[in-house]
This record gives C-alpha cells, sequence and structure tokens, in this order.
C-alpha cells in the first residue's frame, strides 16, 4: 500500500507547497504506509479543527462505552439472580440504567457523527480549494496531459470519498477500538484465562484481515484505475455523443463503454472471489469469540472451578464483542480505499507548478523576442533553435506543414509550458522573470475552440475583464462584430451560453472570443487562424473583427489559409520545428521554396473552389492586419 509521503505537507494547505518540495514529491518513488499511517494523514488534515475533533472523539468513546452498557447490567442481573439473592427493584433499575445507557449512547454517536461530518465538510471545501489554487499555478500545458473526466473524478469523486472516509472514521474508529478494549478488560477481570480463550480466534480474524488487506492493495488499485476509466469513457462518451451519432458511431462507441463496464464486472466478480473466502473466515473468527471460552467456562463451572454467576457475568460481556470487532472490517475498507483517493490528489497537488520570479522585471516596451528556443514534451523535441523577434505593432505569420510545432511556439508565449533551452522574452524580460500578472496582461490568445462556460453572454465577453460595465461589453462585442447577433436574441446579452444554454454556431463563438480579447486589451495577441468557416459572411466579420483588433497591437498568427497572411510583416515558415524560411510573403514566393510551394498548392484550391461555382470571397477580402494598421 503507498501514499504520498507530500499528501501530508500539501492536502489542506490551500497557500500551496513551495515548488522544490511539489516537484521532489512529484518524482520521488512514494513511500509504503501503513493503514494505521493513514488513520493518522486523515487526523492530520482534520487537525486544524483540533478541538471539535477532541469533542467528536470523546462523543464517539462515550459512545462505545455505553454501547457496552446493556450487555454489563444483563451481565449483573445474571450474577444477582444465580447468586439467589434476587433483588426486582434492584434488576429494574439496572434495566432502566441500561435503557438509559442505549438512548445516551444513541445521543453521543449521532453528537459524534455530526462534529466529526462537520469538520469533513470544512476539510473538504480546504481540499477542493488546495486543488483548485495548485490547478491555477501549474502550467497550462497540464491540462494537455489529463482526460478532463479525471480532473472531474479527483475534484469531485475522489475528494468526496476522503470527506466520507473523514466523517466516519472518528465514531467508527471509537467503537472499534475503545469498546473492545474495555470489555477485554472488564472479561480479564472477571476471569483471565476465559479471556485468553476468547482471544484466540480474535487475533487468528485479526491476522487473516491483515493479510485480506494487504492483498486487496493491488485490486483496490486496479478497481479505482478502472472506475477512473469508465468515468472518462462516460464523460466522453457524453462530451462525444453528437460527434459519435453523427458518424454513425453509436454501436461501436456503446461497445466500447460498454466493455470497460464489462470489465469492471468482471474485475470486481474475481476480486470477490478472491477476497470472499479469506475475508468471510476472517469475519466468522472475528465473531467466534465464545468458540472456545463458552465450551471451557461451561466445563470450568462443572468442575467447580468457576461459579455460575461469574460465568454468566463473562458470557454476557463477552457476548458484547462480538459487534465490536466485526466492525473493525468495515473501516479496514474504508481506510484502504482513502490510500487510493489520497494518492491520486496527492499527485495534483505534487504537480509542479510554474516558477514563479521572486523579483519579477518590468518589460520596457513589447518587443517579442525567441532566443534561440528549444522545446520537448518529454523526450521528444519538437522546436529546435527557433530565433526571431516581433517589434511592437508588427504582425508575425507562422506557418508550416501539421505538426511543424506553430502551436506549441506559440503556446510557449504564454507559458503553457516553459522552453527547455533559450528564452522568450517580452520587452526585454525573459517570461519566467514576469509576474504571473504582467504576463497575463501583456498576452491574449483567440483559440481555434472557444470554450463558452454556462453563463450570459455578458459574462462570457466580461472573462476578457471582469470588471468591465455592461457599456464596455457593448462597446467590445461591437468591434468584434458580434453585437447584432446578440442583440438579435430574445435575451441579448442576458442569453444564457454555454453547457445546457444556447447553442452559437462556430463563428458567433470566435467572435464573441475576439470581444474577450478587445475587452482584455492586451498589447500583444495570439491568434490561432480558425482552419474552416462554411458561411463566407461570418468569415468576412470575423475577418473584419480581426483586423479592428490587430490594429496598435502585436499580433502573431498562426495562419492555415495563407491569403490572410500575405501582407504580414514577415512569415516564419516552420519545418518539424525548424525555422526553415522566413520573410515577406512576395520574397518567400521568389525564393520558390516550402512556403512557395505551399501558396501554390492553397492557390489552387481557392482556384479549384471558384471553378466549382461556388463564393471564394476570403481570397478577395484584403488580407489580415497589415491592411489595417496605418
Ligand atoms: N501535449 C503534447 N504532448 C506531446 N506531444 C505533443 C503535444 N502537443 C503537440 N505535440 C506534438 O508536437 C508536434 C508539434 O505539434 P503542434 O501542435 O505544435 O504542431 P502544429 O504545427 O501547430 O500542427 P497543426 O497545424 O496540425 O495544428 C507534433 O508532432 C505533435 O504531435
Amino acid at each position: 500500500m503507498t501514499v504520498s509521503a507530500s499528501t501530508e505537507a500539501l492536502a489542506v494547505d490551500a497557500r500551496g507547497p513551495d515548488n522544490d518540495k511539489a516537484a521532489k514529491a512529484a518524482t520521488e518513488p512514494r513511500a509504503s504506509v501503513s493503514i494505521g499511517a493513514v488513520a493518522m494523514r486523515l487526523f492530520a488534515m482534520m487537525r486544524k479543527r483540533r478541538w471539535l475533533l477532541l469533542l467528536s472523539i470523546l462523543c464517539g468513546t462515550l459512545a462505545a462505552l455505553l454501547s457496552l452498557a446493556p450487555y454489563a447490567a444483563a451481565a449483573a442481573a445474571l450474577a444477582a439472580i444465580l447468586d439467589g439473592g434476587v433483588d426486582w427493584q434492584w434488576i429494574g433499575l439496572v434495566g432502566g440504567l441500561a435503557l438509559g445507557a442505549v438512548a445516551a449512547r444513541h445521543l453521543f454517536f449521532s453528537l459524534a457523527t455530526g462534529l466529526s461530518h462537520r469538520i469533513a465538510f470544512q476539510t473538504q471545501q480546504e481540499l477542493r480549494l488546495a486543488l483548485a489554487a495548485k490547478l491555477a499555478r501549474v502550467p497550462l500545458g497540464f491540462f494537455d496531459d489529463r482526460s478532463k473526466g479525471e480532473l472531474r473524478t479527483i475534484l469531485l469523486d475522489d475528494v468526496e470519498g476522503v470527506e466520507d472516509g473523514m466523517a466516519h472514521l472518528v465514531p467508527e474508529l471509537s467503537a472499534a477500538i475503545v469498546a473492545p478494549v474495555l470489555a477485554l478488560a472488564l472479561l480479564a477481570a472477571i476471569d483471565w484465562r476465559l479471556t485468553l480463550l476468547a482471544l484466540l480466534p480474535i487475533a487468528l480474524g485479526l491476522v487473516l484481515i491483515g493479510r485480506v488487506m494487504k492483498q486487496g492493495e493491488g485490486p483496490t488499485h486496479d478497481y479505482l484505475a478502472i472506475q477512473s476509466r469508465m468515468a472518462e469513457t462516460v464523460a466522453e462518451m457524453a462530451d462525444g455523443l453528437p460527434t459519435v451519432r453523427a458518424f454513425n458511431q453509436d454501436e461501436q462507441a456503446t461497445a466500447r463503454t460498454q466493455r470497460i463496464f464489462a470489465e469492471m464486472t468482471r474485475f470486481s466478480d474475481a476480486w470477490m472471489h478472491h477476497a470472499v473466502v479469506p475475508g468471510s473466515a476472517a469475519q466468522v473468527l472475528l465473531s467466534s469469540h465464545l468458540l472456545f471460552a463458552a465450551p471451557a467456562g461451561l466445563l470450568m463451572a462443572a468442575q467447580g472451578w468457576l461459579g455460575p454467576a461469574t460465568l454468566a457475568a463473562f458470557l454476557a460481556i463477552a457476548y458484547g464483542l462480538g459487534d465490536v470487532f466485526t466492525s473493525l472490517q468495515g473501516i479496514s475498507h474504508r481506510l484502504m480505499r482513502q490510500v487510493q483517493l489520497l494518492d491520486r490528489i496527492d499527485a495534483v497537488l505534487a504537480a509542479p507548478e510554474l516558477p514563479v520570479s521572486a523579483a519579477p522585471g518590468e518589460p520596457a516596451d513589447r518587443l517579442l523576442r525567441f532566443k534561440n528556443v528549444s522545446f520537448s514534451y518529454g523526450a521528444r523535441q519538437v522546436l529546435h533553435g527557433v530565433d526571431f523577434t516581433v517589434a511592437p505593432g508588427r504582425c508575425l505569420a507562422l506557418v508550416g506543414p501539421s505538426g511543424s510545432g506553430k502551436s506549441t511556439l506559440a503556446r510557449l508565449i504564454a507559458r503553457f509550458h516553459d522552453v527547455g533551452s533559450g528564452a522568450v522574452s517580452i520587452g526585454g524580460v525573459d517570461i519566467r522573470e514576469l509576474a504571473p500578472d504582467a504576463l497575463n496582461r501583456a498576452v491574449s490568445f483567440v483559440f481555434q475552440e472557444v470554450f463558452l462556460f454556462a453563463g450570459t453572454i455578458a459574462d462570457n465577453i466580461r472573462l476578457g475583464r471582469p470588471d468591465a460595465d455592461g457599456d464596455a461589453v457593448i462597446d467590445a462585442a461591437r468591434r468584434a462584430r458580434a453585437h447584432d447577433f446578440i442583440a438579435a436574441l430574445p435575451q441579448g446579452y442576458d442569453t444564457i451560453v454555454g453547457e445546457r444554454g444556447l447553442g452559437l454556431s462556430g463563428g458567433e463563438r470566435q467572435r464573441i472570443s475576439i470581444a474577450r480579447a478587445i475587452l482584455k486589451d492586451s498589447p500583444i495577441l495570439v491568434l490561432d487562424e480558425a482552419t474552416a468557416f462554411a458561411d463566407p459572411e461570418n468569415e468576412a466579420l470575423i475577418q473584419d473583427a480581426i483586423e479592428d483588433l490587430a490594429r496598435e497591437r502585436t499580433l502573431i498568427v498562426i495562419a492555415h489559409r495563407l491569403h490572410t497572411i500575405v501582407h504580414a510583416d514577415e512569415i516564419l515558415v516552420l519545418d518539424a520545428g525548424r525555422v526553415a524560411e522566413r520573410g515577406s510573403h512576395a520574397a518567400l514566393v521568389e525564393q520558390g521554396g516550402l512556403y512557395a510551394r505551399m501558396f501554390a498548392a492553397h492557390e489552387a484550391v481557392a482556384h479549384h473552389r471558384h471553378a466549382d461555382g461556388r463564393r471564394d470571397e476570403q481570397a478577395a477580402r484584403p488580407a489580415l492586419a497589415a491592411e489595417a494598421r496605418p
């Protein structure tokens, strides 16, 4: 069983760990810890609320003690009856006290559970905040390697699971430890020989339960892995349903989902098959404390070594021991699950963060410079010694075959990842030396794929500047050529979009994204040019909006349709991560290299479309950016 050593330090500290520690924790092999250590880890997470925790433990302990009261009362009554001196009034009093103790036990157990739920909810909130804070500090590239389903499972289900573990840990652990210890002490006081005999099957049961738990570590891990894959598959299935259906792949997608469900069923069956025999045997042994003690007690009583009253008292209390020991099994399962949940939460909390400079620099101007930049995804180098400068207000177009590294290069400007070697600088300051806020203010992105969160159109535009007033939002929408379509909606800017909201076309979404960038008003704009807009009217509006946005700004455009960048100040042609060519459109066409071939191919396609009788307004439109500049 493993749990990261970093859990302890990281899990509930919403301020976040320092980077060295996190990076170290992420790379170090994880230390094995015992179930006890996991329980301690959960208690450590709750320690901020130590007074509530103490109160909960106290109530749990009292409940556990009181749970033995009926058995103790029965023992006392039996002893009195068998001793011959029956005092019914006294027995009535003992019975009344036992009833009162049962009621008090439920009261204290409810209190302990209520308090521990309160602690668990608060800790759960802290854990989620710590995770959210961490996700805000990791490089954006972190999200490339993880599916939405995986993060969703960790943030929702795993944290929920930890909360559940905490909420039940205190009362159940109190009941499972305090009551048996007290019962054993009472039994030992009555007769130590019978107590030893009672302990024998219990000890065997505990050994067996320990082995079941040890053997269950691997399967528990696999179970959670399958469960996570199941969540991912279902989330993907839900997200991708329109595509799946459009391609008539319903059956294949359903079959994939069914396969993972079947895998889970097979796995659960096999696991149960392996665990059910030793698990049941442990259960039987843990409740078999009378197996040897009862016959031995009867023999001893028959021999006169033990009074019948003493035997009756022993048996009555020993009977109560059965309930408490069996609950240990449930607790051990709960704790085993916690290990895996904490491991996965820990892996996120230990993810290396973007290093932040202690003494951030101030850019002198907006000059953007790539100095001999190389970058690798893992072992695979995708950019090799890229070198270029874009002066403030100029336009650089990135062109190249698919997979040549255009998006990777653009994303380095916003520190989706940090460069492997070389440097990216703005105004003479390495972007790693800029405060994250300053970099964020300096660079805007307009992606091909536009994410709209569930909310009003106005709120979605306000993502560019949360404090923008209504007029500023409308002004940005006008300049993004989005105002007309928004105003035509029944609820206008208050129309709910995003998940379960109104669906918008690709062109409309792109214009909302441009409105966000206009509102953000950053001096450097990185534009991943949309590859396809079937509707020429939408395309024309987007071109207009981009030209407006590009005015007075440094523009880096990842160009897919080459006619839009013929007037760019410089075109950088990437090939397999290297700068293959650079220069103006005219110079590159003249050169007759890769760009010239790509442009010729592009022209041929445009011509073909034109000859096909379709309007090719794009080709006729004035080119991007440079046209718009004075
Ligand atoms: N997150 C990632 N992890 C690993 N490899 C990646 C990742 N993103 C991109 N790559 C790889 O890096 C290389 C460059 O990809 P990139 O997306 O930058 O190219 P591109 O020129 O923008 O391609 P396209 O024009 O098709 O969008 C490709 O081989 C790609 O497979």
